[in-house]
C-alpha cells in the first residue's frame, strides 16, 4: 500500500542534462518518466513541477547584467520547455499527462486552472505545472510548495542531485552529514540551501511535509511513495 494518495513531485531541471553539458538528455528523461509510471501504477495521483536549471536560471542572467525580472521570465519559459518534454515523453511511454502553465501561452499549453487540475488528477492523469509560480524572484521549489498546497497533496517530494538534506552543502563540504529527519524550523534557522527559504516557510505554514531524495538512485521514488526509509523528511 502506498503511504500517500496524492503527491507533488518536484524534479530537478539540472538533473535532466544527464551527462550532457546542457539541455535534455533523452535517456535521463525516459528513466525519470518510467519511475513516475511505476508509482502511478500503485494508484497514486501525481502532479509534477520541473525546474529549469538545465536551460536557464534568472540569477545567472542577473549576474551578467540582465534585468533580473526579465531573466526570471526566461527561467520560467525554460521550465515550460522541460514540462513539454516531460509530458511528451510520458505520452510516448503510454501515460496521459496535461501541462498547465502559470504564464498565458495558450497556443502552446493550457493555463493553470485549479479545478481543472484537480479534475485531471481525479481522472488519473499526470498534471505538470509549468512556468513556476508565474512570478519573478521565485523558484520552482516555491512553485512546488504552492501547487502542492493548492491541490491538497499529502507531501512534496523533491527529487534532486543529492540524497537528502545535509548539515551543509555536501557538494562543497565533504564532511557534511545527512539528516534522516529535520524540522522546518531547524532547516530555516540553519539556512540550509537545499530548498529556498520561501518554499520551506510555505510548507511549514501549510503543514505540508517535504521529502528530499536522490533523483539518480533507481527505485528511490517508489520507495519514498511506499513510505520506506529513503532521503530526508522535513516535518513540522
Ligand atoms: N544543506 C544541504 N543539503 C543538501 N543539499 C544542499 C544543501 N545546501 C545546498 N545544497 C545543494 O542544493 C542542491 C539542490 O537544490 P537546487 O535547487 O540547486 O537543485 P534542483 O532543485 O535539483 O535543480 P533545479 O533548480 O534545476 O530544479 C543540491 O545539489 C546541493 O548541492
Ligand atoms: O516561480 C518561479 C519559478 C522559476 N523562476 C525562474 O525560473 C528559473 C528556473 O527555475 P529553478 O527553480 O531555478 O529551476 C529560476 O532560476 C527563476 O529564474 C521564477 O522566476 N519564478
Amino acid at each position: 500500500m502506498p503511504a500517500h494518495k496524492r503527491i507533488l513531485l518536484k524534479l530537478s531541471g539540472e538533473a535532466l542534462m544527464g551527462d550532457d553539458a546542457y539541455g535534455i538528455n533523452r535517456a535521463t528523461i525516459v528513466r525519470m518518466v518510467r519511475e513516475i509510471q511505476e508509482v502511478t501504477k500503485l494508484g497514486v495521483e501525481v502532479a509534477v513541477v520541473i525546474g529549469g536549471g538545465n536551460i536557464f536560471r534568472g540569477v545567472a542572467g542577473g549576474s551578467v547584467g540582465m534585468d533580473r525580472a526579465t531573466a526570471d521570465y526566461m527561467g520560467m519559459l525554460a521550465t515550460v520547455m522541460n514540462s513539454l518534454a516531460l509530458a511528451d515523453t510520458m505520452r510516448q511511454e503510454g501515460m496521459t499527462a496535461r501541462v498547465m502553465s502559470a504564464i498565458a501561452i495558450e497556443q502552446v499549453v493550457e493555463p493553470y486552472v485549479r479545478p481543472k487540475a484537480l479534475q485531471y488528477l481525479e481522472e488519473g492523469k499526470i498534471v505538470v505545472f509549468a512556468a513556476g509560480t508565474g512570478n519573478p524572484f521565485f523558484t520552482t521549489d516555491t512553485a512546488a510548495a504552492l501547487r502542492g498546497a493548492e491541490i491538497g497533496a499529502e507531501i512534496v517530494l523533491k527529487a534532486t542531485k543529492v540524497d537528502g538534506v545535509y548539515t551543509a552543502d555536501p557538494k562543497k563540504d565533504p564532511s557534511a552529514t545527512r539528516y534522516a529527519r529535520i524540522s522546518f524550523d531547524e532547516a530555516i534557522t540553519k539556512n540550509l540551501q537545499v530548498l529556498d527559504a520561501t518554499a520551506f516557510a510555505l510548507c511549514r505554514d501549510q503543514k505540508l511535509p517535504i521529502k528530499v531524495f536522490s533523483i539518480f538512485k533507481p527505485g528511490a521514488l517508489k520507495r519514498v511513495v511506499m513510505g520506506e526509509d529513503e532521503g530526508t523528511l522535513v516535518h513540522v
